[in-house]
């Protein structure tokens, strides 16, 4: 099994006794792409500052590379490269002057400006204020920001907020590289699944400051409920043979509607129905995309 990178315990955060995040496990492992999901207002926010160390829990602990963040702190932070919000910069000074202040801060060598401009794709921009870019270059840079000091960790808060689909796209490519290429475990939020489903590994889905559900995007899939519908020609009595073999169907707007059917019963019933004189003009089965099992899942957690 691989190594937790951020592990909490219980993680609670109340403001005027109302809790914002409440009894929160998240478990993040090594090398993963960790979505963090939830409507807005979740407390996706409120977890990620705790995280950073910038607002304290109520209750819980928090520990991240296997240390416990209240005991270290700074040595577990410089390990962090975050974005959280949006990143404010010097309007008119370029990429490069607006990182070099913080380069000078973390006291890393020059040269890793010009690496962490090529990762995130603005090489050729570097030289132009800052004023002129885009919301995704912006984030781009905000993201180059984080890489500057060399993390292990990236947290990274709703980057593709407010991006149209190319912003998105660029982002999301960034992102998906940071486990392979740079060894970087990312901790990602949105409020949005199909932002999250292509880069994602591991989804933690909160409600309410709640954990709803959490593990591989492939065992949410999996929490579908496939239909089978049938359209025939006399739905009513089709329907006294289906509960006659033991299926729990009912009729919607004529059509014929079960819940995870298996292909034998299926075969089983198209037959007698056939046998009994039915035409049978349809036999569908509705799958519900990855949006509506989310959507499903912060309706009524699982
Ligand atoms: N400083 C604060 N004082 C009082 N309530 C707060 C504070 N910060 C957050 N909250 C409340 O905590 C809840 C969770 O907010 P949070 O910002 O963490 O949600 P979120 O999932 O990040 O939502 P969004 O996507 O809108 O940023 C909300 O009900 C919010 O109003």
């Amino acid at each position: 099994m691989s190594e937790m990178i951020i592990q909490t315990n219980g993680l609670t955060k109340k403001y005027r006794g109302r809790a914002a995040v409440n009894q929160l496990n998240l478990e993040i492992k090594q090398g993963d792409i960790y979505g963090f999901l939830g409507p807005n207002g979740a407390g996706k926010t409120t977890t990620i500052r705790m995280l950073l160390g910038l607002i304290k829990p109520t209750s819980g602990s928090i520990s991240i590379f296997g240390r416990d963040l209240r005991k270290d702190k700074l040595s577990i932070l410089k390990r962090i490269g975050s974005l959280v919000e949006y990143p404010s910069y010097y309007g008119h000074l370029n990429a490069v002057d607006n990182l070099e202040a913080l380069r000078r801060i973390l006291n890393v060598p020059k040269s890793r400006i010009d690496e962490v401009l090529e990762i995130v794709s603005l090489t050729s921009e570097a030289r132009r204020p800052v004023k002129g870019y885009s919301l995704g270059m912006r984030q781009r840079l905000g993201i180059a920001a984080s890489l500057l000091g060399n993390p292990e960790l990236l947290i990274l808060d709703e980057p593709t907020n407010g991006l149209d689909p190319s912003g998105i796209h660029e982002i999301r490519e960034l992102i998906k590289n940071m486990p392979e290429q740079y060894g970087i475990t990312v901790l990602v939020s949105s409020h949005l699944l199909s932002e999250i489903e292509q880069m994602a590994g591991t989804v933690g889905i909160i409600r309410e400051g709640q954990m709803v559900f959490q593990d591989t995007i492939a065992n949410l899939q999996q929490k579908s409920v496939h239909h089978i519908k049938l359209v025939v020609s006399e739905p009513e009595s089709a329907l006294w043979i289906a509960r006659d073999l033991g299926s729990t169907g009912s009729l919607q707007e004529n059509t014929l509607v079960f819940p995870n059917m298996q292909d034998a019963k299926i075969a089983t019933l198209v037959r007698r129905l056939v046998e009994n004189g039915h035409d049978i003009y349809r036999v569908e089965q509705e799958k519900k995309s990855l949006e509506d099992i989310f959507m499903q899942v912060i309706g009524e957690g699982v």
